[in-house]
C-alpha cells in the first residue's frame, strides 16, 4: 500500500488534521487507461485483490472489473486502522463529507482529473454518492451498491446501539460485530442456514455469532470500529439543508443504483424512493436489484448476480471508452 500525507486537512467541524491516507492502485498504471475508483465497505480496506483482498470475486485479470483494461484505485477510509498510524484519536473527527473530500484530494494528488467509474458498497457507496455531489462531472458513471445518500432513523438507531456496545461492553468489538451481523443478514437467512441445529448442546447460530465476533477482533481495532460506526451515522449529502434533489440533480454522471430488497441496513424502499424522485430530472439514472434471502451482506454473498449486473453496466460503457482512451489495450 502507498500513502499520501494531507497536511492540516480542515474538517467539516473546523479542526485541522494531518491525515496519512493509504491507497492501492491495481491494473494498468495511472494515465494509461480509464480509471475506476472502488470505495470499500465498513470493515474492508483498500486491498481489493490477492491475499486478504475483499473483492477477488469482482476485480482481477479478465474479471468484471478487469485489471487488464482499467486502472483501479482504492483508498482506505481514514481511521480504519489499515496502514501504520491510520487510527484517529477522536473517532468523531471526520464525517462522510470529509472522507469524500479526502478521497477527492487524494485523487488530485495522484494527478487523476477524470474517472471512468466510482463504485462503492455499503459505507463505500455512501462515500460514492457524496463524492458525486461534490464533484458532479468527475466520473462518467457512479455505482452505489447496498447503500443510501442519507442516514435514516433506522440507521441512526443501529449506530447508537453499536456505539453503546463499543463504549460499554466487556468484549466491545466482538459483541458489536455480533449485533451488527443481525443487521447484515435476515431472519430467513439464519433460519434456513442453521435450522435449529446444535453442536455439543449449543445452537450453531450462536457459534456462528461467536466466530464472526472473534474473527473481526483478530483483524480490526476497536478505535477503528468506533470511527467507522460514527462515519456510518454521518451520511448526509444534503448537508442537513433538506434538499437532496438540489444536490443530487447536479450530478452529471450516469448513476446505477444497486439495491437489495431484503437489505435491513440500507432499505431498498429508500433506494426506490430516490429513483422515483430523481428520475424525472435525470434520464441517465438506473436501478438494479440483487435478489437474495440474505439481506445487506448479499452484495458479498451473491457474487454471481452482482457480477451479471456489473457486466451489463460495463459492457455499455465500453462503447464510450473505445472512443476516448486510445492507449488502452482492447481484447
Ligand atoms: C477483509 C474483508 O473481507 S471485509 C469485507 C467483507 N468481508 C466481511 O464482511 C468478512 C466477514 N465475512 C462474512 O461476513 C461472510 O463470510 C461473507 C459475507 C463474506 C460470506 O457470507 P456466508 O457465505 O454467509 O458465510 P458465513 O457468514 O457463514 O461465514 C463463513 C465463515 O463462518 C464460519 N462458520 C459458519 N458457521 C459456523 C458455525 N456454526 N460455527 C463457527 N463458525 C462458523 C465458517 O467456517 C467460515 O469461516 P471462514 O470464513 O474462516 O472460512
Ligand atoms: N460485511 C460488511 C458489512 C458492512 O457493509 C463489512 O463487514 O464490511
Amino acid at each position: 500500500m502507498e500513502s499520501i500525507l494531507l497536511k492540516q486537512y480542515k474538517t467539516q467541524k473546523g479542526e485541522g488534521l494531518d491525515l496519512l491516507v493509504y491507497y492501492q492502485v491495481v491494473g494498468l498504471p495511472i494515465g494509461e487507461a480509464p480509471i475506476i475508483l472502488v470505495n470499500h465497505p465498513l470493515t474492508a480496506n483498500a486491498t481489493l485483490i490477492g491475499d486478504g483482498g475483499w473483492w477477488n470475486a469482482i476485480v482481477g485479470e479478465n474479471n468484471v472489473l478487469d485489471t487488464t483494461r482499467y486502472t483501479i484505485i482504492s483508498i482506505n477510509i481514514p481511521g480504519n486502522g489499515s496502514g501504520e498510524g491510520n487510527l484517529l484519536e477522536n473517532h468523531t473527527a471526520l464525517t462522510i463529507y470529509d472522507v469524500a473530500k479526502v478521497f477527492l484530494l487524494t485523487l488530485d494528488n495522484l494527478g487523476v482529473k477524470k474517472l471512468h467509474t466510482i463504485i462503492g458498497a455499503s459505507i463505500g457507496g455512501a462515500i460514492s454518492w457524496q463524492m458525486a455531489t461534490l464533484a458532479p462531472t468527475l466520473a462518467e458513471q457512479v455505482i452505489p451498491i447496498a447503500t443510501d445518500y442519507k442516514t435514516t432513523d433506522w440507521l441512526q438507531a443501529i449506530c447508537t446501539i453499536q456505539a453503546s456496545i463499543l463504549k460499554n461492553a466487556v468484549a466491545p468489538l466482538e459483541q458489536a460485530r455480533q449485533h451488527a451481523m443481525l443487521c447484515y443478514r435476515t431472519p430467513t437467512s439464519l433460519n434456513r442456514k442453521f435450522k435449529l441445529q446444535k453442536s455439543d448442546g449449543e445452537f450453531n447460530v450462536n457459534a456462528w455469532l461467536t466466530y464472526h465476533g472473534n474473527a473481526l477482533a483478530k483483524r480490526y481495532a476497536l478505535q477503528a470500529y468506533k470511527t467507522l460506526n460514527y462515519l456510518l451515522s454521518s451520511i448526509d449529502i444534503a448537508q442537513a439543508d433538506g434538499s437532496f434533489l438540489k444536490h443530487i440533480s447536479k450530478i452529471e454522471s450516469t448513476i446505477h443504483i444497486i439495491t437489495i430488497p431484503t437489505d435491513g441496513l440500507f432499505l431498498a424502499e429508500e433506494n426506490w424512493d430516490t429513483y422515483v424522485q430523481l428520475k424525472p430530472y435525470k434520464e441517465n439514472l438506473f436501478i438494479h436489484e440483487i435478489k437474495s434471502i440474505h439481506g445487506h451482506d448479499a452484495f458479498l454473498i451473491e457474487q454471481q448476480q452482482l457480477a451479471n449486473i456489473l457486466n451489463s453496466i460495463f459492457k455499455k460503457s465500453i462503447i464510450n471508452e473505445n472512443n476516448k482512451y486510445s492507449s488502452v489495450r482492447h481484447r
